[in-house]
């Protein structure tokens, strides 16, 4: 599987507020160029603190995008991933509408009421792990499920752990020109931190857009 790790950040590395408020950091060049990379994979994973705090859709927007998407065999929309140890998604998210596949990889000690709530819905849950989500096994199940090309949205917490369990191909950061501030604002990677074994980056190109910056990078 090749997973690519997209997010925006303030100029001073914050994804959102303190109080997790959703921040539009991108604009509209930076959103479009998002629209395309969610055209361009299988399927489309957040946190569960991204689905409380956003109610995200994680669809694509663009009607031309989602008639190419047709035109070479695949859904009209990516899947939504959910990592989601608990199973604390709400029954009437967005992410569980029907305009997309959805999979809500959980924590095999999640409740069995809320993941019957949730398969209810249509959902498809996969268990990986105890109390919290085993990424790697989780990614392994979503692969046979037919996901090769996974973008990740975040948030912080989840980013991290991808990282932290060496699961990432690809990082794409957009800067923007704003300062958000707050030490416990969500940055892009939060979870324990590294205190050795720093991921290393390979820097592929710098644009300019949207008054701030897109980095991508591939990870060595
Ligand atoms: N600016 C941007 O591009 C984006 C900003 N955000 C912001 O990020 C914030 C949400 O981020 P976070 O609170 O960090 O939550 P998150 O979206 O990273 O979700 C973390 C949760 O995922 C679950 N999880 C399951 N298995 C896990 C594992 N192995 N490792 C880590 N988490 C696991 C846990 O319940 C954990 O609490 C929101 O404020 C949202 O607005 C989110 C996505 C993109
Ligand atoms: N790329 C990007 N730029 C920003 O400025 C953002 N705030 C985000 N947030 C992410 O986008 C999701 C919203 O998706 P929908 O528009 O509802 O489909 C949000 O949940 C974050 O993952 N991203």
């Amino acid at each position: 599987m090749h997973v690519v790790v997209n997010a925006a950040m303030s100029a001073d590395g914050k994804l959102s507020t303190h109080d997790r408020e959703q921040v539009a950091i991108s604009g509209e060049a930076d959103f479009d160029r998002v629209d395309g990379l969610r055209a361009d994979s299988d399927a489309v994973m957040v946190g569960v603190g991204t689905v409380l705090a956003d109610d995200p859709s994680l669809t694509v927007d663009d009607p031309d995008r989602i008639a190419q998407r047709g035109d070479r065999g695949d859904p009209p929309q990516p899947a939504r991933v959910v990592a989601d140890s608990r199973a604390r998604t709400p029954p009437d998210a967005q992410i569980l509408d029907d305009e997309a596949e959805t999979y809500l990889v959980v924590g095999e000690r999640a409740a069995t009421e809320k993941v019957e709530r949730l398969e209810s819905t249509g959902a498809t849950v996969i268990a990986a792990g105890h109390d919290r989500v085993d990424l790697s096994a989780g990614l392994d199940a979503l692969e046979s499920h037919g996901i090769d090309r996974l973008m990740v949205e975040g948030g912080g917490e989840l980013i991290f752990s991808l990282f932290a369990d060496d699961l990432v191909d690809e990082l794409s950061v957009f800067v923007g020109p704003m300062l958000i501030g707050g030490r416990d604002a969500p940055t892009l990677a939060d979870g324990d931190g590294f205190l050795e074994g720093f991921p290393v980056l390979d820097l592929r190109d710098v644009e300019q857009m949207d008054g701030g910056v897109l980095l991508r990078w591939d990870v060595a």
